[in-house]
């Protein structure tokens, strides 16, 4: 599956909800047991969530929208798919939230294609469920210190951590990314599905039991004055980059 969302794969409200309608369809497709995620554009994975979502909009929009991201995260996280993330670009805040999710991270070694959850850079916190996503996959310290500092790893270090599996180069990904499958499509998949549920049961049951107030968290967060002209100053910031 290629993401495909002009200039920077952002998940906008559009993009999450295509792609649960799609992962629905590949899992209700009999001939279909693994699933590649990577990037249409190369230098981009995704710039995670999309900021124009989150600014200058209503309350009702804000619910909608973390409703769809928290489905989007249920969907994936619970795939019966084998999912192998091919990080071929940039993969910050919740494009980093996408790859953490899937069973298998493989990134492409460029040094400008850096990854993690970096939300504290931008004055907002990570939710508890991105958290748990990243402890369950580095361990509580490093998370610790990733969350706090807001880092974005570069390949090396992102595989030191164990945020990634595996750093080829760049021409390699997708080769690497299908002998990947190949391995993971060998386990039965009865065992390996009802393995992945019980390793994710906990952190999902405890997203499931929050849902509401976590909506309910996010919708007075974000609508808050000083939130709002954070958001728009980084904005201003990505826009002004270019000049
Ligand atoms: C206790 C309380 C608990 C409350 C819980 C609630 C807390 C809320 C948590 C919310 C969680 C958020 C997680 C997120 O994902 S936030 C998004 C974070 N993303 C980023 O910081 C990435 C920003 N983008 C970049 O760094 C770069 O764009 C890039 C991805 C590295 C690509 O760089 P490149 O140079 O190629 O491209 P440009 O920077 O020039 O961007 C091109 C245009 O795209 C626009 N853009 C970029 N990122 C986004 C985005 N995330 N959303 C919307 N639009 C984006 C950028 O402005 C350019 O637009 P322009 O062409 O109009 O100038």
């Amino acid at each position: 599956m290629k993401l495909k969302n002009p200039p920077v794969n952002s998940l906008s409200l559009e993009m999450l909800t295509e792609l649960v309608i799609n992962l629905e369809k590949l899992e209700n497709d009999k001939a279909v047991r693994g699933l590649v995620l990577t990037s249409e554009y190369p230098g981009i994975f995704s710039a995670g969530l999309d900021l124009m979502e989150m600014c200058g909009r209503n309350p009702a929009h804000y619910a909608e929208y973390w409703k769809a991201l928290q489905e989007f995260w249920l969907k994936l996280y619970q795939s019966s798919l084998v999912v192998v993330a091919a990080i071929n670009g940039a993969s910050p805040a919740g494009g980093c939230l996408m790859s953490l999710i899937c069973d298998y991270r493989i990134l492409a070694d460029n040094p400008k294609y850096t990854i993690g959850l970096n939300e504290t850079l931008l004055g907002i916190v990570a939710p508890f469920w991105f958290k748990d996503t990243m402890v369950n996959t580095i361990g509580h310290r490093a998370s610790e210190r990733a969350l706090q500092l807001g880092l974005l790893f570069p390949p090396a270090e992102a595989l030191q951590v164990g945020l990634v599996d595996q750093v080829v180069p760049e021409d390699k990904l997708q080769s690497t990314a299908l002998s990947v499958m190949a391995q993971w499509l060998a386990i039965p998949d009865h065992a390996r599905q009802l393995t992945k549920t019980m390793m994710r049961k906990p952190t999902v049951d405890h997203l499931v039991k929050q849902r509401d107030a976590d909506i309910q968290n996010f919708v007075s967060f974000v609508s808050r004055d000083s939130i709002q002209k954070s958001l728009q100053m980084y904005l201003q910031k990505l826009r002004q980059k270019k000049s």
